[in-house]
């Protein structure tokens, strides 16, 4: 939203970020669920007069957007999605402050999951897993919703079922052509449903939780395929679009989705001295590697007839 303001391009916008939560629900069976998240909160209003005038008067303070997060997750009294809150705070800020226009709330959920002890899910034991749940809600005062979730820091790894070849060899490629190499990457992904209004989105509990682990699921079982056979990979790049498509062909309300995928870089070892060779590669010994990285990332989305 920018305006024209003593002859410039003017825009602006004010929020808190990285708000701390964590939310503990109990049944009466004595189960307990816990979630922990960190948002960030960015509003678009009509506060002109704070920046041209010291006048904060149409200021909504960052310490009561920080608050705020802390009273909706009270007045929570039921599990709910990261999703499901994210849209809950955007609500409440544009439609509480005729000011705010529009709000931007992205949240990201720590990993933590249920301990199992002697094979048995505890009843408030939790340890933290890996790859974080994000959520970012974007709602307009007149109800209008853009909805995204997102992974990130999923590192997977194949020994096997891996190559690249055929790729342009000029003065200055060394890379040997190969069938065989280690994969790994650590993916970030994120995907846009198709809700577009705060009154379309499903009413079902923790609708968008399952979507989260049904979507990694599809993720995680096309980068790896089979259990015994496993899936050849000619590329990062084909195996980033397999993920890609599978995913918007497995979820109607899926727009379109991003992925990032690192190519983590497992070097082999191959040692030798004057007297002869100490380590001769075999597909056996690596040199792991964190930096330099190749970076390959590509979005799919569906083309929406306009009819
Ligand atoms: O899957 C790959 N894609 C590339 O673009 C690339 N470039 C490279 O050096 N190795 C690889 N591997």
């Amino acid at each position: 939203m920018a305006k024209e303001v003593e002859g410039f391009k003017f825009e602006q916008r004010h929020g808190k970020e990285r708000v701390r939560v964590a939310r503990v629900w109990k049944n009466n069976q004595g189960h307990h669920f816990v979630v922990e998240w960190r948002v960030s909160i960015s509003l678009l209003s009509d506060c002109l007069n704070s920046y041209l005038r010291d006048d904060n008067s149409d200021i909504v303070a960052t310490d009561t957007m920080k608050n705020t997060v802390y009273a909706k997750a009270k007045e929570c009294s039921e599990i709910l999605s990261v999703e499901d809150f994210a849209i809950l705070l955007a609500k409440h800020f544009t439609s509480f402050y005729k000011q705010v226009t529009t709000a931007i709330v992205k949240i990201v959920e720590k990993p933590w999951e249920r301990v199992n002890v002697d094979g048995q899910p505890h009843e408030h034991g939790f340890k933290l897993g890996s790859e974080e749940h994000t959520a970012e809600a974007i709602v307009q005062k007149s109800g209008a919703l853009q909805l995204t979730s997102g992974i990130e820091g999923l590192s997977l790894l194949k020994t096997t079922k891996s190559g690249f070849e055929g790729f342009i060899r000029d003065k200055y490629t060394v890379l040997p052509e190969t069938r065989e190499r280690m994969l790994a990457t650590e993916v970030t992904a994120l995907w846009r449903y198709s809700y577009e209004s705060l009154y379309s989105i499903p009413q079902k509990p923790l609708y968008f939780t399952e979507k989260y682990l049904d979507v990694k699921k599809v993720i995680v079982d096309t980068f790896f395929g089979h259990p015994k056979e496993g899936v050849y990979s000619p590329s990062v790049q084909s195996t980033l679009y397999q993920m890609a498509k599978a995913t918007l062909n497995r979820f109607p309300d899926v727009a379109s989705i991003q992925l990032k995928m690192p190519n983590i870089h497992f070097i082999p070892v191959n040692l030798s001295n004057k007297d002869g060779p100490i380590v001769k590669f075999d597909d056996d010994v690596y040199l792991p590697t964190d930096e330099p990285h190749g970076s390959i990332e590509a979005s799919l989305s569906r083309i929406l007839s306009k009819m």
